[in-house]
């Protein structure tokens, strides 16, 4: 399980599985620098960062999924553990973002459905818009996408939503957080703290 989460009554999370770059996104919303590294699994407790004033936070969560050198069984146990703490403080959470790898994510949806699994990408989005956690989806990694496009509505195709992308650009943030180019996600950020009233908020994200 994890520990310590500070009590804050806003809160916004990164999810995903290892190795999109939550902790780049992190880096890239807060200012901070959070490990990232190359190898998958590199958080394995929530990192967050917040404002004591604002009670407000975000928080990178673990990554899940394939991670090299761990066990099949602690994956699933990180994986359970981030579930719960989204269940846990629903109430507070704001909005979860969905970080996906834009190269590599439709492949590994398509893997996983062919071998009759719930890819774990669409098995969290589903899951946080169940908990009422109205989730935003940021594409990462633009850098290595030709295709951006085509790719951004196979995305949108998989997760349910109806293409072409351009339709849910309150929800699909194409984004290339190695640049610091994050610009889309804050504009649904912003979205997201509007509709909860919670327009204080808006500093932290512009
Ligand atoms: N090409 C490219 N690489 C990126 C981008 N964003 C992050 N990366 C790289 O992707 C790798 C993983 O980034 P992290 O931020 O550690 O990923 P994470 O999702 O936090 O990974 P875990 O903590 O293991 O779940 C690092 O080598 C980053 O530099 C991007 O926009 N483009
Ligand atoms: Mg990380």
């Amino acid at each position: 399980m994890f520990e310590d989460r500070p009590d804050r009554d806003a809160e916004v999370v990164l999810v995903g599985r290892s190795n999109v770059g939550k902790s780049t996104v992190m880096r890239e919303l807060t200012g901070h620098d959070f490990s990232t590294g190359g190898k998958p699994g590199v958080t394995r407790q929530p990192n967050h960062y917040d404002w004591v004033s604002e009670s407000f936070m975000f928080t990178d969560l673990p990554g899940f999924g394939f991670m090299s050198g761990v066990e099949s069984d602690r994956r699933e146990e990180i994986k359970t553990d981030v579930i719960r703490y989204v269940e846990d403080n629903a109430d507070r959470i704001l909005t979860g973002v969905v970080v996906l790898d834009g190269k590599s994510a439709v492949d590994i949806i398509d893997r996983h459905t062919e071998r009759g699994n719930v890819p774990h990408d669409v098995e969290m989005f589903g899951f946080l818009e169940e908990v009422g956690v109205d989730p935003i989806v940021a594409v990462n990694k633009t850098d290595k996408i030709d295709d951006l496009d085509e790719r951004l509505d196979d995305i949108c195709d998989r997760l349910g939503l109806f293409p072409p992308w351009q339709q849910w650009s309150d929800t699909v943030a194409p984004i290339c957080a190695k640049r610091g180019d994050i610009g889309a996600l804050e504009d649904c950020l912003s979205e997201r703290f509007h509709a909860h009233n919670r327009d204080d908020l808006l500093k932290f994200v512009s």
